[in-house]
C-alpha cells in the first residue's frame, strides 16, 4: 500500500502507550499515516477490556482511527518477528526505553539489557524484514553538563553523559550511525529530546505515571493538588539568581511533530544515512 507520504507500509511506534508515544502515534495517524503501535505492557494501564494500552485506546477515540496495537517486548526476538510479520512497515519510530536517569544508577544492567538490548533486536527485526528507516528517541541527556548554550547539534556528546541511562541513549545512537555507515541503504535520524512536558489540549492523553513521580513535571500536578507539601527546585551554586538549577524545557505535541517530520526525513529519497537533530 503506497500512502499519500511515498512510504510504502505502515510507521511501526514502539513505546507507543508511553508519555511521548501516545502523542507520536497521534500525531502520525492525525497526519495521515497508518500506524502500528507496540508496547510490553510492562509500564502501561491497560484499558477496561484488557485490549490494549488505555492511552492508546483513547487515541483511537480521538482521531477515529486504528492504532493497529500489538503487544511486544523488544526483548522477546519472536514477537517482534511477529509483528514484522504481520504487518508491512515503512519505518519505525523508537521510543520504547527505562526513561529514569536517578533509577539507572540502581539498575544498571536492566537499563543497558532494556536500552541497548532492546534497540539492539528490533534492529535485528528490521534487518531481516529489509526495513532500514528509524527516528531514534535519543535524550538531551547525551550532551551531559553543557559546555556552551544553547546546545546544538555540533556541541560534543557521549563522553560527559552523566547517569548510566544518558550513556544507553548515546549507545543506541552509536548502534544507528554504525549501521548506516556500513550497510546499504539505511537512514535514521536520532532525536536528543529535551525535557519534555505538557498533554494533549483536550485532557484525554498526558503522562501517567502510576503514582510514582519521579521527574519534576510529574511531581508538579501532586504539588497543585495538594498531595504534597511543596515543590523543590535542586541545587544551590547554579550560574542562576538564586543559585537552583534551570532546564529548558519542551512541549509534548512539538516533541510529536519533530518525530513526524523525522519519519517524512527518513522516508525522502538520498538524504542523509545518519543525522542528529
Ligand atoms: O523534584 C525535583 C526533580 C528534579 N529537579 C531538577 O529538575 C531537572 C529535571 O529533572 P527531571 O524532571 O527529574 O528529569 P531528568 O532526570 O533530567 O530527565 C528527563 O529529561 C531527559 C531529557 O533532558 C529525558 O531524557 C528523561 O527521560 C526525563 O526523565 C533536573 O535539573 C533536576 O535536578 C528538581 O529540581 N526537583
Amino acid at each position: 500500500m503506497e500512502s499519500q507520504h511515498h512510504v510504502k507500509g505502515h510507521i511501526l511506534v514502539t513505546g507507543s502507550s508511553g508519555f511521548i508515544g501516545c502523542h507520536v502515534v497521534l500525531a502520525l495517524l492525525e497526519a495521515g499515516y497508518d500506524v502500528v503501535s507496540v508496547a510490553s505492557m510492562k509500564s502501561s494501564v491497560p484499558d477496561k477490556e484488557n485490549q490494549m494500552p488505555e492511552s492508546l485506546r483513547r487515541v483511537q477515540e480521538m482521531t477515529g482511527k486504528c492504532v493497529n496495537f500489538m503487544k511486544a517486548d523488544l526483548l522477546d526476538a519472536e514477537a517482534l518477528r511477529e509483528v514484522f510479520k504481520k504487518y508491512e512497515i515503512g519505518c519505525v519510530v523508537h521510543l520504547a526505553a527505562l526513561k529514569a536517569a536517578a533509577q539507572s544508577f540502581k539498575i544498571p544492567l536492566t537499563y543497558y539489557r532494556t536500552n541497548v538490548g532492546g534497540t539492539i533486536n528490533l534492529l535485528k527485526a528490521m534487518k531481516e524484514a529489509n526495513v532500514k528507516r528509524m527516528v531514534y528517541c535519543s535524550s538531551y541527556t547525551v550532551y551531559g553538563d553543557p559546555e556552551y548554550l544553547p546546545v546544538d547539534e555540533r556541541h560534543q556528546a557521549g563522553s560527559g553523559c552523566t547517569n548510566p541511562y544518558g550513556r544507553s541513549k548515546y549507545m543506541g545512537e552509536e548502534i544507528l550511525k554504525d549501521l548506516c555507515n556500513t550497510e546499504e541503504n539505511w537512514q535514521c535520524v536520532s532525536l536528543r529530546c529535551f525535557t519534555v512536558a505538557g498533554a494533549h489540549p483536550q485532557g484525554k492523553i498526558g503522562e501517567n505515571t502510576g503514582g510514582t513521580p519521579t521527574t519534576l513535571m510529574s511531581f508538579l500536578p501532586l504539588v497543585a493538588k495538594g498531595d504534597r507539601p511543596e515543590l523543590k527546585v535542586f541545587g544551590m551554586d547554579y550560574k542562576t539568581k538564586d543559585g537552583t538549577v534551570e532546564r529548558d524545557f519542551v512541549h509534548v505535541i512539538d516533541v510529536a511533530d519533530a518525530h513526524v517530520a523525522a519519519v517524512r526525513r527518513v522516508t525522502q529519497k538520498s538524504r542523509e544515512k545518519y543525522e542528529v537533530g
